[in-house]
């Protein structure tokens, strides 16, 4: 075996070690039950072929029948253990799946979430790793099922090629040597299977993303409205035949792989009978001897097979268990969470406890400064912000303005250390966030994004997502609620705040007959998603990104007037479009070509007329043109 053979077995025995402690971890007297169990079942088969030699050979030798009772009896009893054991086997296996894939599920969704930023989520070499890690572990019983399989053909092989040599050491020789091409053969197979997984990652999830666009509501209207349909089939399709074209090869290649097996071992066998045959004839062996020997050769071979099969099955699931464990590795490790520091969560607490750190953030007193900011989302995409020179002063609220795509969401998005400035710094306090636990600074701010999420929860829930505490705290949802004005259109649902928002999860009609779920207009969307945010609105800042784009008129100037008043004293940042929206802030920041190209109050910005009055100029004309009496608007 050379280097590059040994090297990836060395590191499946390490990952397999590994595997089979996650599944100690998870239920370690089933894992030691199912051990007994398999060498017991390795056992049975050599004891019954000696047995059923001694009863043989007794019963010839004309042996009276008090001489076979023993034998007889033990023999129904292994029958009973090859009958029973096999049955208790599935049931433990399946115990330790599911125990085992419970931990180490948690175990994996626990490291993702400890990733600070969004960037290995946006990763594709990374998301197709994780893919493969979750599917390592959907079913780690099978890993212990493969490896303890080996064990068991161990035992039994021992026993039968024992047996075997003491009647025939060449016979035994040839049987042995006759399976080796296989192993190794099968071993190269796995290693491509390995590979292959890996090649067809991109195309399954291209797959997988055609599949769900096909069978969702959202999508749905443009599919059926374009005509969508049959293209997106047919990409799906295309996915899936390269994916089965690759995995067609391997498949071939095992074929024949398995087919020389079964030959040579039914060679090495028909050799074994004709000597038995002859030795027989030469009353060399008893017929006892002879049915040990056939028993021993068809269990040798047999068991051969079912080795390379297992050690193989095993091998791959050890080299896919090495995906599971590179997330983990790459994820900061846990920090400890003070007992008391434990939130309520949404949905059921985890086992493991979420990454925290003690509070060390102290509350916003002079400002947030971005000093010489320079970011772009990776070495291939371009600069979208080209050293941004910024002070928000604490209890100001201010406004970020700019063409698409200018980088406002993106430098907000930096606030919230979702990313990392590529050049330059943020500071809190003076503080660079980079040293602050990103647990909490993010527990210091309230935010609406643009692409805000609508949870397939209730109308309460998808509001408590804002503030976990406020989960049950009806007064303090309904508070944000009525600030958000979406309180009344949560009131009128059939089951007010506990509507489901979402028809995806409802079980049918409760005894009231309104166990409907609701679907909310795009704007009902955007007040509730508001209102999350103010559920938080004690927080020392608030980002609010495009808050108001889907609001009617009444709702959006209530929405910004109300602002000033629930964040009386408390930093704001506001984006928008909508000029109107935000002439009243402390200080606007307009963004180009990923600088702040101009700043300070709407009266100063107006008087400087630059880019902020050519487009405050255009929105006010907008209007003023569609005003019915023609007077002036704004
Ligand atoms: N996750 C991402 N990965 C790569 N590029 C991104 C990502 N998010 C945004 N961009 C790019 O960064 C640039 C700035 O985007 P950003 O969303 O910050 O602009 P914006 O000023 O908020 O625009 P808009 O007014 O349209 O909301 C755009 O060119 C966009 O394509």
């Amino acid at each position: 075996m050379g280097r590059p053979f040994a090297g990836p077995v060395l590191s499946a025995v390490r990952h397999g070690g590994r595997l089979v402690r996650l599944c100690g971890r998870a239920a370690m007297p089933q894992v030691w039950g199912y051990l007994l169990l398999e060498i017991l079942i390795g056992a049975q088969g050599v004891a019954a072929a000696w047995l059923t030699k001694a009863v043989i050979d007794a019963l010839i030798g004309r042996a009276r029948l008090a001489d076979v009772v023993w034998p007889v009896a033990i023999l129904s009893v292994l029958g009973l253990v090859r009958g029973v054991a096999p049955l208790i086997r599935r049931y433990v296996v399946a115990e330790i799946d599911r125990r085992a894939a419970l931990t180490a599920q948690d175990e994996l969704f626990a490291a993702v979430e400890r990733f600070v930023g969004l960037d290995r989520l946006e990763d594709p070499v990374f998301l197709d790793r994780l893919r493969l890690a979750q599917q390592s572990v959907t079913a780690p019983g099978g890993f212990l099922e493969a490896a303890f399989g080996v064990i068991r053909g161990v035992v039994s092989l021992v026993g039968f090629v024992g047996s075997l040599a003491l009647i025939s050491p060449a016979v035994t020789g040839i049987v042995v040597i006759a399976a080796v091409p296989g192993f190794v053969a099968e071993f190269r197979v796995s290693r491509r299977r390995h590979q292959m997984f890996m090649d067809i990652g991109p195309a399954q999830r291209r797959e997988m993303f055609y599949a769900n666009l096909l069978t969702s509501a959202q999508a749905a209207k443009e599919i059926r409205l374009f005509r969508l349909g049959p293209f997106l089939r047919g990409r799906m399709t295309g996915e899936r035949r390269a994916t089965d074209a690759a995995r067609r090869r391997l498949d071939r290649r095992e074929l024949t792989t398995q087919t020389t097996l079964v030959v040579l071992s039914i060679v090495a066998s028909s050799a074994g009978l004709l000597w038995m045959v002859a030795a027989a004839g030469r009353g060399q062996l008893t017929i006892g001897d002879v049915s040990v020997f056939i028993a021993a050769v068809a269990a040798t071979q047999s068991g051969l097979t079912d080795m390379i099969v297992s050690t193989t099955a095993a091998y791959q699931d050890a080299l896919m268990f090495e995906h599971y464990e590179a997330v983990l590795r790459a994820a900061p490790a846990p920090a400890p969470v003070p007992p008391t520091a434990r939130p309520a969560t949404l949905p059921p607490t985890p086992s493991t406890p979420p990454a925290s750190v003690p509070a060390a953030v102290p509350a916003l007193r002079d400002g947030i400064r971005l000093r010489e900011v320079w970011f772009r989302y990776s070495d291939d995409h371009d600069w979208v912000l080209r050293g941004v020179d910024m002070f928000i002063p604490a209890g100001a609220t201010i406004a970020l303005i700019g063409a698409n795509g200018a980088g406002k969401s993106t430098l907000v998005k930096l606030l919230c250390r979702l990313y990392e400035p590529t050049r330059g710094a943020i500071l809190w306090d003076g503080t660079d966030i980079r040293h602050l636990p990103p647990e909490e600074l993010r527990d210091r701010m309230g935010a609406v994004f643009q692409d805000f999420m609508a949870y397939d929860f209730s109308a309460a829930d998808n509001i408590a997502v804002g503030e976990l505490s406020a989960l049950d705290d009806e007064v303090r949802l309904r508070e944000a609620a009525e600030l958000a004005g979406v309180h009344d259109t949560i009131s009128a649902l059939p089951r007010g705040y506990r509507t489901l928002l979402t028809r995806m999860f409802v079980a049918g009609p409760g005894p009231a007959g309104s166990d409907v779920g609701v679907l909310l207009s795009g704007g009902q969307w955007q007040r509730v998603a508001l209102a999350r945010a103010y559920v938080r609105k004690d927080r020392d800042v608030m980002i609010l990104d495009e808050p108001s784009s889907g609001l009617d008129a009444d709702t959006e100037h209530d929405l910004h007037t109300r602002l000033k008043d629930v964040r009386s004293g408390r930093t704001s940042i506001l984006i928008s479009h909508r000029l109107g929206a935000v002439r009243d802030a402390d200080m606007i920041f307009v963004l180009r070509d990923g600088v702040v190209a101009e700043q300070g109050t709407h009266a100063r910005l107006l008087a400087l007329d630059g880019d902020y009055a050519r487009m405050f100029g255009l929105q006010a004309a907008g209007y003023q043109s569609e005003h019915p009496t023609g007077e002036r608007v704004g």
